[in-house]
């Protein structure tokens, strides 16, 4: 028992083990082993640092939009009568942010003033008083009901509220819808972008946009596709959608200004990329279209009063993506002509102690990262940049970098 627990512990003392490698020579596993090996290379060349370009040092976006529209139509309906339209009366906000309405169709319900009238039938049928509880409204009402139930029509009798009246009667929705030239409007995008890291700023007004350019082209994917000036019926067309249809009950379309930029081009090739995206479903039942409410005040007879409308129009949703990349530093390590300067500000210098063990003696001089993954082996002939004690002050400074160390062993 005592020997035992000697031998033991002898080998746990006097024994070092070391992992043994054995060289299979077989077709299969070799070829499988080579297999794995080649695709991880593929990988790495080809996803990595061909498409990813993991070699360079990328930064997003900052950016800012605005919008001007121009564009006028007429219309003829029986509530208003001739009437025209410029930009200030279809385009909401008026004032073009990267998201804006562009009315298409619309319902009106004019002079409306404060006082007591029916609801109307979708939302207050009734047949008797009691019906219509005093003091509340319903979900969709457009007032607080008094607790009456009356006339709409000579056939069917509702809950009287009190609200702005007469209410509005939303339907039918006019089709074909009203402002059907809104397909010829044009839509003016400016766009400004920075890569706040390389302090690089750009607008979508690129060097081939000239003022000339600018007042008379129109984009068109193929033969201008750098003009910001876009047909309205060429955006939903792009879109995939139907303007006509799409004009009815509204829609939304989603404009991308794709920016992927390589500094290490000259920055006349960081140019826009415009897509357009339908995002409206015209299949659905279920809240199809896009539509609010707005109105128009006015005093009349010492009374206020308000026009509402339906707007029933084209939301445009204009999102900016990008990203900017750079050689990082290749570049900055070896082709600039401050390279000497960017390496010393980028190594810091540590002064290897001379290690003694008793299977050698490590050689002295320091370990020296030059790139990640590249090491410089101490005892290299030539250092590529003074040892400690000829290291400028800058370089004695605390740079927070990995040291990766390799030394070399002699034998004594
Ligand atoms: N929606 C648009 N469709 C076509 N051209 C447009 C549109 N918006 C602006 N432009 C034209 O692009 C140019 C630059 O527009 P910008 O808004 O910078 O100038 P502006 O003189 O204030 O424009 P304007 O007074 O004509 O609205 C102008 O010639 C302008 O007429």
């Amino acid at each position: 028992m005592g020997q035992r627990c000697m031998d033991k512990l002898s080998s746990f003392l006097f024994e070092y083990d070391t992992p043994r490698m054995v060289l299979v020579r077989n077709k299969k596993v070799g070829l499988t082993f080579r297999l794995i090996q080649l695709i991880v290379l593929a990988y790495i060349i080809g996803w990595v640092f061909l498409y990813e370009k993991g070699y360079q040092t990328q930064d997003s976006i900052v950016s800012s939009v605005s919008v001007k529209l121009k564009g006028l139509t007429m219309t003829n309906e029986s509530t208003l009568g001739p009437h025209i339209w410029d930009v200030v009366d279809y385009v909401f906000p008026p004032q073009g942010d990267s998201s804006f309405v562009v009315m298409t169709n619309f319902i009106i319900t004019p002079g409306q003033k404060q006082g007591t009238c029916p609801e109307v039938p979708d939302t207050g049928l009734c047949s008797q008083d009691s019906d219509c509880s005093k003091g509340t409204y319903s979900r969709q009402g457009q007032g607080i009901m008094t607790g009456k139930c009356i006339h709409f029509n000579t056939s069917v009798k509702t809950c009287e509220i009190f609200g702005w009246c007469p209410a509005e009667v939303d339907y039918p929705v006019p089709n074909p819808a009203l402002l059907p030239e809104v397909e010829k409007f044009t839509i003016f995008i400016k766009n400004s972008i920075t890569f706040p890291k390389f302090k690089v700023s750009r607008r979508n007004l690129v060097e081939s946009v000239t003022m000339q350019y600018l007042k008379k082209c129109t984009y068109h994917k193929v033969t201008d596709s750098l003009c910001p000036v876009f047909d309205l019926g060429y955006l939903v067309k792009e879109s995939g959608q139907n303007f006509s249809m799409l004009a009815v009950k509204g829609g939304v379309v989603g404009i991308t200004i794709d920016w992927n930029c390589d500094l290490d081009w000259p920055i006349r090739y960081c140019k826009p990329i415009y897509q357009f995206h339908g995002l409206y479903n015209d299949d659905s039942n279920v809240s199809p279209g896009f539509n609010f409410r707005y109105a128009k005040y006015y005093r009349e007879d010492g009374m206020e009063k308000r026009t509402l409308y339906k707007v029933f129009g084209i939301r445009f949703d204009i999102l900016v993506n990008g990203k900017a990349s750079v050689l990082c530093d290749l570049i900055l390590l070896h082709f600039l002509q401050g390279r000497d300067y960017y390496k010393q500000k980028k190594f810091k210098y540590a002064e290897q102690e001379p290690v003694s063990t008793s299977l050698g003696r490590a050689s002295e001089g320091a370990c020296i990262q030059e790139h990640p993954g590249t090491v410089l082996r101490s005892g290299n002939p030539e250092p590529p940049y003074p040892l400690q004690n000829k290291v400028p002050k800058s370089l004695s400074e605390n740079i927070p970098i990995t040291m990766e160390c390799s030394m070399s062993f002699h034998r004594m």
